[in-house]
């Protein structure tokens, strides 16, 4: 409390530059202003994002900065204005805004939130257009309206969770991105439902998210494909029915997955963050052909009832159209997507989603509490624990392939 309204020199793991290894430093953390609030980070982990944005192929990057968005800490001091949180809360410091008075708040169309989206863009605070972050007097930037990696941070109060307090903040922390965004993807984006068949490209901390929305979802088939064999155990163990490695064939992986589901898939969802493997995740989606129908409806006749029900099911498969495909992997600055237009065309959507459409501050207390009540996983994804001193580790962790989570005590 003692040093509310003052500026803390606490540590900070600084990306000076883009690639450079990062720097634990001293750092200078000014106060809250109005309707901002300074957050003691307990714990971090590290995001795809995160080492994608260090690697210079986020074209939002600005440097020198502190980056992390997947965290969780205890609210040390706010800002003029501030209603919702005060000292001592249990927070998670939400990289989407929900500010619930813009249009895209009001709009009930969207979970993105449009009134600081260009400020922490940039890496600066909304009211002032400064950053909170100095070394010896020169600025450091803000990242995702964020910046997890220090001791202390400053965010705007539109982009505080509060949360129960009984939560053990060093688990919950992954609350803050990875496991909403693959939840949500099924539930709230591509709308799984019971008996759907779904391909999951990638099987990080994202990919095996999904699957796990989707065994909840009903899902009866779950394929997961990823290039290190590794993850084949995890996989199952998250819910993944079938894991293929399109190293092991010589055809293109979409071609794999039609052939494996009579067709395609009714979702598939791309979490590596590839152009190429969107267009296999579009094209890995359900095509009937006529064929396939005629075939169906001869086989029908051989009883009655079965007949009815097949016609049932093909009525409904028209109905929810030939396959939704979600965009979730975030791809390097630049590229693009492309596929044939008769892929839509013919009936395939092709959807994106941001942090899984959940509504920050609203819906991530929920999925506190869901955890809590052990309805979905979090532990599970915890592979790695380092001390913050540590935090180039896990870079080099989720480089090599063996880790999902790794969370630094700070
Ligand atoms: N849209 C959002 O809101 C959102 C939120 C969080 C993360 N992301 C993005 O989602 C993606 C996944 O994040 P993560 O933290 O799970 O990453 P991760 O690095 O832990 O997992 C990626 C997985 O993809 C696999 N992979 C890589 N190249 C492959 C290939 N060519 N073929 C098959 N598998 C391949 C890897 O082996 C790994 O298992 C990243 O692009 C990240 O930036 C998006
Ligand atoms: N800044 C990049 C895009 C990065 C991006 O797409 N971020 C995702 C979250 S990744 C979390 O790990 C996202 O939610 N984007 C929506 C938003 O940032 O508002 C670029 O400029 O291309
Ligand atoms: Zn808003
Ligand atoms: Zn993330």
């Amino acid at each position: 409390m003692a040093r509310e309204g003052k500026t803390i020199t606490c540590k900070a793991a600084v990306a000076w530059e883009p690639k450079r290894p990062l720097s634990i430093e001293e750092i200078q953390v000014e106060p809250p202003k109005t309707g901002e609030v300074r957050i003691k980070i307990t714990d971090t982990a590290l995001c795809h994002t995160d080492a994608y944005t260090w690697n210079g192929l986020d074209s939002e990057g600005v440097f020198p900065c502190i980056l992390g968005h997947e965290a969780a800490g205890i609210v040390e001091s706010v800002g003029e204005g501030v209603t919702d949180v005060k000292p001592g809360d249990h927070v998670i410091p939400c990289y989407q805004a929900e500010c619930r008075e813009c249009r895209f708040c009001k709009s009930g169309k969207t979970n993105l939130c449009g009134k600081i989206r260009d400020a922490t863009g940039k890496g600066v605070m909304f009211v002032d257009r400064r950053t909170r972050f100095s070394k010896n007097g020169k600025p450091i930037y803000h990242f995702m309206g964020t910046s997890t990696f220090s001791e202390y941070t400053v965010v705007h109060e539109v982009s505080v969770a509060k949360v129960n307090p009984v939560a053990p903040l060093e688990k919950i922390c992954l609350l803050g991105c990875g496991i909403p965004t693959g939840l949500g993807a099924v539930w709230n984006t591509a709308k799984v439902e019971p008996g759907s068949t779904v391909a999951i490209f990638g099987l990080g901390t994202v990919g095996l998210a999904v699957a796990e929305g989707a065994k909840i979802a009903g899902a009866t088939r779950i394929l997961g494909v990823d290039t290190n064999p590794s993850k084949a155990k995890t996989a199952k163990d998250f819910g993944v029915t079938e894991f293929i490695n399109p190293n092991d064939y010589e055809k293109p992986i979409q071609q794999v997955i039609v052939d494996l589901t009579d067709g395609g898939v009714d979702y598939s969802f791309e979490c590596i963050g590839n152009v190429k493997l969107m267009r296999a995740a579009l094209e890995s989606c359900m095509k009937v052909l006529l064929l396939n129908l005629l075939v169906e409806l001869v086989n029908s006749f051989i009883i009655v009832l079965q007949f009815i029900s097949n016609v049932y099911n093909m009525a409904s498969n028209f109905k929810q159209g030939w396959g939704v495909s979600v965009i979730v992997g975030v791809a390097p600055a630049g590229a693009e997507i492309s596929t044939r237009p008769f892929m839509l065309v013919t009936g395939r959507v092709w959807k994106g989603t941001a942090f899984g459409g959940f509504k920050s501050r609203s819906q991530v207390p929920q999925l506190v509490e869901k955890y809590l009540k052990k309805d979905i996983k979090v532990d599970e994804f915890i592979t790695h624990n380092l001390p913050f001193e540590d935090i180039n580790k896990a870079f080099e962790l989720m480089h090599d392939g063996q880790c999902l989570r790794c969370v630094m005590h700070v």
